[in-house]
């Protein structure tokens, strides 16, 4: 009996990584694969080591095709999304010489302002990088690992992203792809190459970085023999050249050039981000104005407290996180990591508007409001940066994709919706990133086009709740709490 072929996505995020078998015929989900990798560091440290997420590629991999009871003999790609930004540096032999620094490390805010400055200021950032470096970029902990550990920068073989760094040790090749090098702040969106400048300005030689794919899809190499071995996975399969995690969301939502554009997506996991795909190159210094995975290209606000800060002070109160209501007149801004955006690095969270009658339920509502509302303030952003103008009736009534692990809660959907006052989409699917990484796996495979695959199989198709009444009221307390309490935040 002929048999479809498989394809493996793999979505290496901050807390764990998945691994999704897929048909790549009809982008059925066969199984996921799951295995957790540790975050350590306190203050603004946050660190992993990078050959953990190697072990968790095995083990979610294993897991998945156990689960399928698939043949891996029908596997014929695998990509890797990874968490975007994080900084790992590698000896002559390809192994981490420390841990690798993340998106949500601030030790590098100084920096980021440092070098702000150093070329002529914001606007000279976004013409080049397409955005203003703040301490996520990879550049700034690059600045800072330069001044703070010099042995390590001067030792420094290869300078990798997380999922590149993880591509390359399934097909032996130092391969990157548009989206994530967006994410260096040495990559040029406006020249789709490294910066000659940025690499100067920088100290870094382009020699240690991989080579720059056309697109996420594209064939960086084939399954090493090793590689197969360890992930007990057919050798020489098609090893796509992968991306970062929010633009294979975008291509597991068929958004990109030959699919959907201008359509907003807000992703509630360890990170809150908003974006949205389209053609006009991004130049926003309230943005970051990345390249997506296929040519087009990806504005995106993104903030460091969402699920985790809000399941924290879920725990705080002894809630379980289902337990919120509206938060009443009390404002909580969870910003228990700092914040990116606003640029608040410092930050620790607020709490403020207690009465006696404010209850733990409401306190916990309040996080909620506080977390959405952090991160819905940079959509109308967002949707100018696609040309839109937010107050367009046909614009506002666009509904929200919601993805990421929030999505499948209901006090999640429930304050997105009354914040935003739109209508939103949850993908029946809780794995966008994976399932867009095997449609660049599947791409890698036969030369197809992942946006119009992932279009093709359905994957980013759900049920559309109405829209609610949008509550002005809570939206414009915590506005008016943040905008009063931000002199205090930056300090
Ligand atoms: N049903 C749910 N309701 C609310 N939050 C959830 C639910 N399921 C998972 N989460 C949260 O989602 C987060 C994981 O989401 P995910 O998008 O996988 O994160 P990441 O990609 O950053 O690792 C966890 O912090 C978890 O608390
Ligand atoms: O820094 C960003 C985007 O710029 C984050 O979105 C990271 O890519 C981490 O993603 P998650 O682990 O939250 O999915």
């Amino acid at each position: 009996m002929p048999r479809s072929p498989l394809v493996i996505g793999v979505d290496s995020s901050t807390q764990s990584t998945k691994a999704a078998v897929t048909d790549a015929a009809t982008g059925e989900l066969l199984a996921v694969g799951r295995a957790p990798h540790r975050v350590t560091g306190d203050g603004g440290a946050r660190e992993s080591d990078p050959e953990e997420w190697w072990t968790a590629l095995g083990e979610a991999v294993g897991a998945a095709l156990a689960e399928a009871g698939a043949d891996p003999s029908a596997v014929t790609g695998i990509a890797v999304a990874g968490q975007q930004h994080g900084l790992v540096v590698l000896d002559g032999a390809g192994r981490p010489l420390r841990p690798a620094m993340l998106w949500n490390d601030t030790r590098s805010a100084p920096q980021a302002t440092a070098l702000t400055d150093a070329l002529g200021g914001p606007a000279s950032w976004t013409a080049r990088a397409g955005s203003v470096p703040v301490a996520s970029i990879t550049a700034t902990k690059w600045q800072w690992l330069r001044e703070n550990e010099p042995a390590v920068t001067k030792a420094a073989a290869a300078v990798r992203l997380p999922h590149d760094f993880l591509t390359e040790r399934l097909c032996g090749e130092a391969v990157t792809d548009p989206g994530d090098a967006s994410g260096t702040g040495w990559y040029a969106t406006a020249t789709g190459g490294y910066d000659p400048v940025l690499l100067d300005l920088l100290h870094l030689d382009e020699p240690l970085l991989p080579a720059v794919a056309a697109t996420g899809g594209a064939r960086a190499g084939s399954l090493t023999a090793a590689a197969a071995d360890a992930l007990g996975l057919p050798s020489g399969i098609a090893v796509a050249a992968g991306t970062g995690d929010n633009m294979s969301a975008a291509v597991g939502l068929g958004l990109g050039g030959q699919g959907l554009l201008d359509h907003p997506v807000l992703s509630l996991g360890t990170s809150g981000t908003v974006f949205a795909a389209t053609t006009t190159r991004p130049d926003s210094v309230a943005l970051n104005g990345f390249a997506a995975a296929d040519g087009s290209y990806l504005p995106l606000g993104c903030t460091l407290n969402c699920t985790l800060a809000v399941d924290k002070v879920a725990q705080l109160l002894g809630l379980d996180r289902e337990e919120a209501v509206p938060g009443g007149e009390a404002v909580v801004l969870p910003y228990l990591d700092g914040e990116r955006t606003p640029d608040l690095p410092t930050a620790a969270g607020l709490l403020t508007g207690i009465r006696h009658d404010t209850t733990p339920q409401q306190l916990l509502g309040a996080a909620y409001e506080g977390a959405a509302f952090t991160v819905l303030r940079a959509l109308d952003e967002v949707l100018r940066a696609c040309g839109l103008d937010p107050a367009a009736p046909e614009v506002a009534a666009r509904p929200l994709r919601l993805i990421g692990g929030g999505a499948q809660g209901r006090a999640w959907t429930s304050t997105v919706r009354r914040l935003s006052g739109r209508a939103v989409i949850v993908p029946r699917s809780g794995e966008l990133v994976a399932l867009g990484a095997a449609a660049l796996a599947a791409s890698a495979a036969t030369g197809e086009d992942p946006v119009g695959l992932a279009t093709a199989w359905g994957t980013g198709a759900g049920p559309e709740l109405e829209p609610v009444e949008r509550d002005g009221e809570a939206w414009e307390r915590v506005a008016s709490v943040l905008d009063r309490a931000t002199p205090a935040l930056l300090t």
